[in-house]
């Protein structure tokens, strides 16, 4: 069975479980289960701690998992990022009081805070920086106040965790992070990866698409696939009226109104949005 790491807690846990859902695994019923046998589809799933993730990925006590792209570089295990997932999606980011401090160079000497003490002292010996890094379990935005630090280096979401601190962020990211596959490379059950990859895969997809009807007069069809030119090719077929065609492509789903705006003014009717549950491709 391949053995497969799950966040049990945190930003990550409920869409990566609802992820896992809609590839069609076995889920567990309450936060209280911890492994979870999938007999059918060969994996069993343990739910831990997205931090460790990356450790037990690293080792080779699991095979696969899913956690934070920058808990995995905090780790520095072996373990590898396969695919990004489209989730959870953040910045690992410097921050200190408003003016205090400005930019990296300026961090030499001071205290930072953190609960990515691998990332951020990576970072720093990269940028030829010299300082003290305090390793905290979390509230690190807290640490400024309390004399503690003079610097922060956390996750930045919406940005209001450092305004209500009066913090400000400063430098460029260290890191754009978000939910990601990951596995030990040459782990011994690659089929079985392989086959909850092309899962994840067909999951990331079927979000990012969704398929577009469209009625289009026979004249027309060749400019009405160039803006819907599908994956392959779109799917045309004939119409009881033989001055009509019927279209059916898959379009990101960011283009939706664009192309159907595009597709109406072209002269085509009937313009209709479904949504993909799910897919191989
Ligand atoms: N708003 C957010 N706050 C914290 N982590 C976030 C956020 N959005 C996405 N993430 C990602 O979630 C992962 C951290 O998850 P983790 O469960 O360790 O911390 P958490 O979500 O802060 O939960 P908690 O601190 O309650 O245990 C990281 O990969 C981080 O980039
Ligand atoms: O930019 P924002 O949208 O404000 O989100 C980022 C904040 O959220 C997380 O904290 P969390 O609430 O998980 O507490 P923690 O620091 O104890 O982990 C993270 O550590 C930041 O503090
Ligand atoms: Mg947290």
């Amino acid at each position: 069975m391949l053995r497969f790491a799950v966040p049990n807690k945190g930003s990550l846990s409920e869409s990566a479980v609802e992820m896992l859902r809609e590839a069609g695994y076995r889920t567990r019923r309450d936060s209280k289960e911890l492994v979870v046998s999938d007999v059918d589809n060969d994996v069993e799933f343990f739910y831990l701690r997205p931090r460790d993730i990356a450790v037990y990925v690293g080792s080779g006590t699991v095979d696969a998992g899913i956690t934070g792209r920058d808990l995995l570089l905090d780790a520095g295990s072996g373990a590898e990022e396969v695919m990004p997932l489209g989730f959870g999606a953040s910045t690992f980011r410097y921050a200190a009081r408003a003016g205090d401090v400005t930019d990296v160079a300026a961090i030499a000497g001071r205290r930072v805070a953190t609960s990515y003490p691998g990332l951020v002292t990576k970072h720093l010996a990269q940028a030829g920086v010299q300082a003290d890094v305090v390793r905290l379990d979390g509230a690190v935005e807290t640490a400024i106040t309390l004399g503690v630090a003079d610097v922060i280096a956390d996750v930045v979401e919406t940005g209001t965790t450092l305004r209500a601190q009066g913090l400000a962020p400063f430098g460029e990211p260290i890191l754009k992070s978000e939910a990601v596959l990951i596995r030990r490379p040459g782990t011994s059950e690659a089929q079985q990866f392989e086959v909850v990859r092309r899962r994840l895969v067909g999951v990331v997809t079927a979000r990012h698409y969704v398929m577009l009807d469209y009625d289009c007069p026979a004249a027309l069809v060749d400019a009405a696939c160039r803006l819907t030119p599908g994956l392959e090719s779109p799917t045309v077929s004939p119409m009881h009226n033989p001055d009509w065609l019927a279209v059916r492509a898959m379009v990101p789903r960011a283009q939706t109104n664009r192309v159907m705006d595009a597709l109406y003014d072209l002269g085509a009717r009937a313009i209709l949005v479904t949504e993909i549950s799910a897919c191989r491709l």
